[in-house]
């Protein structure tokens, strides 16, 4: 089967700094990926030549078997790619269910200023995907009100709205608890197993990644120093010594 998602040699160089250095990987529909590195590795700067949000000095990109790289992150919005954020882009004063409401509008192309005239505009869609990322009973709350994991699931919601077939997730679980993580993490991977949608996650939590990915790449550095199961990954040597340099609980990559 060809990938969906196809990187081959990335590059984004920032003066003399290599971000993100020659990376290739390929994701299938219905992968469970995490990308994982020390701080400054070169995660967000990967994801957002994903998203079109920054452009590689050098490298291509392919979804579905179309070259994306140099779109606008709009069009790559259009082609199928979605991602969350760490920090939360939902709107306070709407309802939970507004809020994808509004994400499911902006699907369709048309413009929130409608908003107001349209609430009842794919209310029972809303429904399904609140119900999905378990936040139905909270349907007409409004999103200020949220405690910080159901944020996330909203923002998850949010991000289902847009339909994609790959999702990329940007440290999904921040500043959770223990619990909230393994809760989210979970409802994450039964939805890629239900839908066939493939997400690629960063993560820092090691607990999580080992948990939750079916396979895991290491960037340091800029370069992927690691690709494979999380047994295999746990067990690599190079990434043993990245993590032990940088003060990431050793225990976790040891015993988990
Ligand atoms: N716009 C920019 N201009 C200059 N340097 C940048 C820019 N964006 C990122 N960098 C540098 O590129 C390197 C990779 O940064 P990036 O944010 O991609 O790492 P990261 O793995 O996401 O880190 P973290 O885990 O802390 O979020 C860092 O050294 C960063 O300072």
């Amino acid at each position: 089967m060809s990938a969906l998602l196809d990187v081959r040699d990335l590059s984004r160089h920032y003066g003399a700094l290599r971000a993100v250095d020659g990376v290739s990987f390929e994701l299938a529909a219905g992968d469970v990926r995490a990308l994982i590195g020390p701080n400054g590795a070169g995660k967000s700067t990967l994801f957002k030549m994903l998203m079109g949000e920054t452009r590689p000095n050098s490298g291509e990109v392919y979804f579905g078997g179309a070259r994306i790289t140099g779109l606008r992150p709009a069009r790559i919005v259009r082609r199928g790619i979605g991602r969350t954020f760490q920090i939360t882009g939902t709107w306070a004063s709407m309802s939970v269910a507004e809020n994808v409401q509004t994400a499911c509008l902006a699907h369709d192309g048309r413009t929130l200023s409608i908003l107001p005239y349209a609430r009842h505009l794919h209310r029972e869609r809303a429904e399904a995907l609140l119900d999905t990322v378990g936040l139905a009973d909270q349907a007409d709350r409004p999103a200020a009100v949220l405690a910080y994991g159901d944020l996330k699931r909203l923002e998850l919601a949010i991000a289902l709205a847009g339909e994609p077939r790959l999702l990329l997730m940007d440290e999904p679980t921040a500043g959770m608890a223990a619990t909230e993580r393994t809760d989210l993490m979970e409802t994450v991977t039964r939805i890629a197993r239900e839908t066939g949608m493939t997400i690629l996650f960063t993560e820092h939590d090691m607990d999580v990644v080992f948990a939750h990915a079916e396979r895991v790449m290491v960037l340091d550095r800029g370069a992927l120093i690691a690709e494979g199961t999380p047994e295999e990954v746990r067990a690599d040597a190079r990434v043993r010594e990245v993590y032990l340099g940088v003060g990431l609980d050793p225990e976790a990559l040891a015993d988990a």
